[in-house]
């Protein structure tokens, strides 16, 4: 019988065993002691006090580590600029899995260009060493912030969170899903304090599209994981979601949503409790930004705001009322509702609570209690300064008191709270020091590794998450077909048509074609090449699946459990010219839809997605290395692909000009080169001039008709 109190070893009946390294638990990383022990094989070193080379990077100094890996303050010889090198610790290469998904992820996140999101220059691997060269970013993490400096005002927390959302957003956008939004992978840049986010999901040995390692482990911060995370489920964008709602009752309230003294009873908190309510520890946040807390943490996926982008609209919203956001130590303008009669604040500050206990007595996680594991007990007290918001906004600076309980960053502390309040002491003095430099970037910022003070007292906990019945499911559809030919011009342009009360075809109707719907095109010189070629014939799952589970129904190809990418590569090669039509169902969910034609030779990329918190229904996808449903080419308009109904999806491509349509009408005409079109990595086949269908999210869906009209050029089927 595992001994429930034995922290190396945590068993709970309802979730199973657990395998978490506990001193993620809440959010924070920490190092077994055996770690560093495998030597980086780095080359040897420019110059003296430096680490070493790594192919063209001189490796000057670590910045810090996490759980795959370690971060080196290092120099691209080639273009002189310094940048951060996450190198992936030896012990973990020899899993050729953890190292092409350490890789494959990084190669993700590099796509992602936006302000909110670190850059990643370049992921490769060298001399053995599978590394990312990233912007060097000036600042400290939000964990780090909270630690040294208290939680910031509520009009700083909600700007993080909506940065934060913003960052996600385009990350959503491509596809990617961070999977471990904590404070500790939310940068505050200095000057301002402007989020960039770090780490996405570059640090997931082990598993493919869920968080299952082959061991059956999850991995995450069980503090900020979702519910469908934490069971082992596949996850889409919206575990983030929930996890940035975490992240932000955090910051609103010192608490964490879910709480427990142990892994185990957090995880179990998680799965069956609802977190207390907002207001009723903090009263000065506006009810609808505790309304918004509580929907993302929702355990129900389908019950979050639906997308990062409008969660940022919602915080934007916030940011911008009136009367919104009382600072800190204020009462609340007329109006504001009164405090629940339960809150034991109520009247209170809690950000200038003054009694250093404050959150034991109102059992927060930090409360230590008899009996609790000695590793959970002791992490609470903190003396702190009074702290600077990460913020332009000054007039918004928190007053605390000299000294204070910290409960928000979850940094797991081992020893006597004399021990803890010593370690404080140093933590304050540290925090000074941070916090300035996030005022002033030209002065070197001092960093600390991970498994440094803070580290070296702690350890890590294998705990086992079983693999048990999950109680959510998520639904996140998309489907994207990928089509190759195409033939290069001189100039692009795209013209876009509104359309007005798109409607899906009723199922059991005759679905609208190319054909019906565009007479120009019913008077081309039809088959240079052949008649039309039903393509789903073709397809043969077994055969052709690159990714994702697929699987004929009848004539039918439907896309079970798909994961993100799905790509099944059919057996035939386009000309110069064709016609696509295909009839496309999604199987359930209401929102994201996506449907790709792209010219994989001549990187033709035409997209028809449904993203409703843009309310685009676009046509085009991605022109001169950007995405058309990021610049407004898409047509505009709320337009959801609902479940269970037949949508006719075609499209035309002919010498400098393609064309999409949607139920017989013209979503998007381009007309140019065809030469900036690109296809995401993710989605690319063996054989890049084949027809492929490609799913971009997770959700079940079936492909009834699917009909190449070849119209000129050497159209061919391969065996
Ligand atoms: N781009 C960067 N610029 C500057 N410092 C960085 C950068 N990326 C990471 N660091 C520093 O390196 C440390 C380790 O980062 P890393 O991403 O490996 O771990 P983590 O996010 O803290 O933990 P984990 O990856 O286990 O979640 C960070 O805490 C941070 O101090």
């Amino acid at each position: 019988m595992p001994d429930s109190n034995d922290p190396a070893r945590i068993t709970d009946p309802r979730l199973g065993s657990l395998l978490i390294s506990a001193s993620d638990h809440f959010g924070v990383t920490k190092h077994p002691a055996s770690w560093g022990s495998a030597a980086l094989a780095f080359g040897p070193p420019v110059a003296g006090g430096e680490v070493g080379t790594l192919g063209p990077y001189r490796v000057v100094k670590e910045l810090g580590r996490g759980a795959m890996g370690a971060v080196y303050l290092a120099r691209d010889t080639r273009l002189d600029r310094d940048l951060a090198l996450k190198v992936m610790l030896p012990e973990f290469t020899a899993d050729a899995e953890a190292k092409e998904r350490f890789l494959r992820e990084a190669k993700a996140a590099a796509r992602i260009s936006h302000d909110n999101v670190v850059t990643v220059y370049e992921a490769d691997e060298r001399d053995g060493i599978p590394y990312i060269a990233m912007q060097l970013l000036q600042g400290v993490s939000l964990d780090a912030f909270l630690q040294n400096k208290g939680a910031p005002a509520l009009r700083s927390a909600v700007r993080i969170a909506r940065e934060a959302a913003l960052g996600l957003a385009a990350a959503h956008e491509l596809g990617t899903v961070h999977r471990d939004i904590k404070p500790a992978n939310l940068w505050l840049e200095a000057p301002r304090g402007r989020v960039k986010l770090l780490d996405f999901g570059l640090a997931r040995p082990g598993g493919a599209d869920n968080e299952l390692t082959k061991s059956g482990a999850v991995l995450g911060t069980p503090a900020f994981m979702s519910p469908e995370q934490a069971l082992g489920e596949r996850v889409d964008h919206r575990t983030d979601l929930f996890s940035l709602g975490a992240v932000l009752y955090l910051l609103c309230t010192r608490q964490l949503p879910f709480q427990g003294a142990s892994v185990g009873a957090v995880l179990l908190a998680l799965g069956t409790k609802e977190p207390k309510p907002v207001r009723a520890q903090n009263v000065n946040v506006p009810e609808s930004l505790a309304e918004l807390i509580h929907q993302l943490l929702a355990k129900d996926p389908e019950r979050r705001p639906q997308t990062a982008a409008a969660v940022a609209n919602r915080l934007q919203e916030i940011l911008e009322q009136p009367a919104g956001l009382a600072a800190p130590g204020t009462a609340e303008g007329p109006g504001a509702p009164p405090a629940p009669s339960n809150s034991q604040v109520a009247g209170a500050d809690p950000w200038t609570t003054r009694t250093p206990s404050s959150a034991s007595q109102r059992g927060g996680h930090l409360a230590a209690k008899p009996g609790e594991p000695r590793l959970l007990r002791s992490m609470a007290v903190v003396a702190i300064t009074p702290p600077m918001p990460p913020d332009e906004e000054q007039e918004e600076k928190t007053t605390i008191g000299a000294t204070r309980t910290v409960i928000s960053s979850g940094v797991l502390w081992e020893g006597t709270r004399e021990e803890s309040r010593k370690r404080a002491r140093e933590e304050n003095a540290r925090g000074e020091d941070e916090g300035a430099d996030l005022e002033r970037p030209d002065r070197p910022r001092r960093r600390k590794a991970k498994g440094g003070a803070r580290g070296k007292k702690a350890r890590v906990i294998p705990v086992l998450i079983g693999t048990g019945a999950a109680v959510l499911v998520a639904a996140f559809v998309g489907v994207a077909l990928i089509v190759a030919g195409g033939k290069p011009k001189a100039t692009d342009s795209v013209q876009q048509e509104t359309v007005k009360g798109f409607t899906a075809a009723k199922r059991g109707d005759e679905v609208s074609t190319i054909g019906s719907a565009r007479k120009d095109l019913k008077n081309e010189s039809p088959t240079a090449d052949g008649g039309p070629i039903d393509l789903l014939a073709l397809a043969d799952p077994k055969a052709h699946a690159v990714l994702g589970e697929w699987k004929k129904n009848g004539k039918s190809l439907v896309g079970v459990n798909p994961t993100f990418p799905g790509v099944l590569q059919l057996p035939y090669e386009p000309g110069d010219e064709y016609d696509i039509e295909a009839t496309v169902r999604r199987v359930s969910g209401d929102e994201y839809f996506g449907f790709q034609l792209v010219a994989g030779g001549h990187r033709i990329n035409v997209a028809i997605d449904t993203w409703p918190s843009k309310g685009y229904f676009s046509g085009m996808g991605n022109i001169a290395g950007e995405s058309l449903l990021n610049n407004g080419t898409g047509v505009k308009g709320r337009q959801l692909v609902q479940a269970g109904t037949d949508y006719a999806v075609a499209c035309s491509v002919r010498k400098g000009k393609i064309d999409v349509l949607v139920n017989g009408t013209v979503i998007t005409s381009y007309k140019g080169a065809f030469t900036h079109f690109w296809i995401h990595s993710d989605f690319r086949t063996p054989n890049e001039k084949a027809l492929a269908i490609q799913i971009g999210y997770t959700t079940p869906f079936q492909i009834d008709r699917l009909v190449v009209t070849p119209v000129s050029g050497n159209g061919k089927i391969l065996k």
